[in-house]
């Protein structure tokens, strides 16, 4: 299969997951930084999904999975233990929902990568199915590459870049914001010297003056 990567916003949307297992919460953590409305439908859940339904994260149904669950949703997560629920609720699903099966069985809308998140900056990984060991081993290598200050470092290039584009256009504008990917600029927020970085792009935008 080749997959088509995106980014979805689904703020707002409403996402059922079938299921409330160890699956189904690495699911919902993958979901969590979005504003999407997430609704598991599943007779029991683990601790940790538990502690989510009590902050108000996630709303829970404790029932088991009956097809009116569906109901306007945008993504469906089917991540039970049961192939037949799974089956049930392939074909439950309307044709322009988006279905993703934990089992990877039947119906195949899209599966889901391993994320690594830092702010704004999102590495994804997959194998496209074949390997989800591999995938996981490459986030940990990537997760451990990309630490947390890229978070800061990410943030700091968006507002840069936008002071910059608010003052120049054309040339000097395209060579300021190659200039803005020096390494040091990354350097000086790993070593929390950002008031570094700021003095660095005042002295370039005040060029103009
Ligand atoms: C990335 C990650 C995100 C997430 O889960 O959200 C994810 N799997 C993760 C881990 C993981 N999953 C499994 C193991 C055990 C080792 C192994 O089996 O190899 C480990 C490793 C571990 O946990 O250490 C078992 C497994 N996974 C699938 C099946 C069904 C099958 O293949 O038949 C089975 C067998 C179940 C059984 O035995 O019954 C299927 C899928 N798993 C996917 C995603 C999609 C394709 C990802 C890709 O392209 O690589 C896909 C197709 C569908 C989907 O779920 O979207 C998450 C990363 C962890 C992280 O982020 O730290
Ligand atoms: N994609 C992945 O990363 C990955 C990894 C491991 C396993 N899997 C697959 O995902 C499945 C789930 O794994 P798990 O570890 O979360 O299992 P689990 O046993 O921890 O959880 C299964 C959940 O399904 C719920 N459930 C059972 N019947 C239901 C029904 N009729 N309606 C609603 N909910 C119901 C249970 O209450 C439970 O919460 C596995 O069977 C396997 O096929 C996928």
């Amino acid at each position: 299969m080749s997959y088509f990567p995106l980014l979805m916003n689904i703020d707002y949307k409403k996402v059922v997951i079938v299921g409330g297992g160890h699956v189904a919460r690495q699911k919902i953590e993958a979901l969590l930084p979005t504003k999407a409305t997430l609704i598991v439908i599943s007779p029991a859940v683990t601790e940790t999904l538990q502690h989510y339904i009590n902050e108000g994260l996630v709303t829970w149904k404790e029932k088991a999975f009956e097809p009116a669950d569906l109901d306007d949703a945008a993504l469906i997560f089917a991540v039970t233990n049961d192939e037949k629920v799974n089956n049930a609720v392939e074909e439950a699903t309307q044709h322009w929902q988006l279905l993703s099966r934990a089992d990877a069985k039947g119906r195949v809308d899209f599966i889901n990568p391993a994320v690594v998140r830092r702010g704004d900056f999102i590495v994804t990984i997959s194998t496209s199915g074949s390997s989800p060991g591999l995938t996981r081993r490459v986030k940990i290598d990537l997760a451990e590459q990309f630490g947390d200050h890229y978070a800061q470092y990410v943030s700091f290039l968006k507002e840069a870049r936008q002071r910059i584009l608010q003052v120049y256009t054309g040339a000097k504008k395209t060579h300021l914001l190659s200039e803005l990917l020096d390494p040091q600029l990354l350097q000086w927020i790993e070593q929390d010297e950002k008031q570094k970085c700021e003095a660095w792009l005042q002295q370039r935008i005040g060029e103009k003056q």
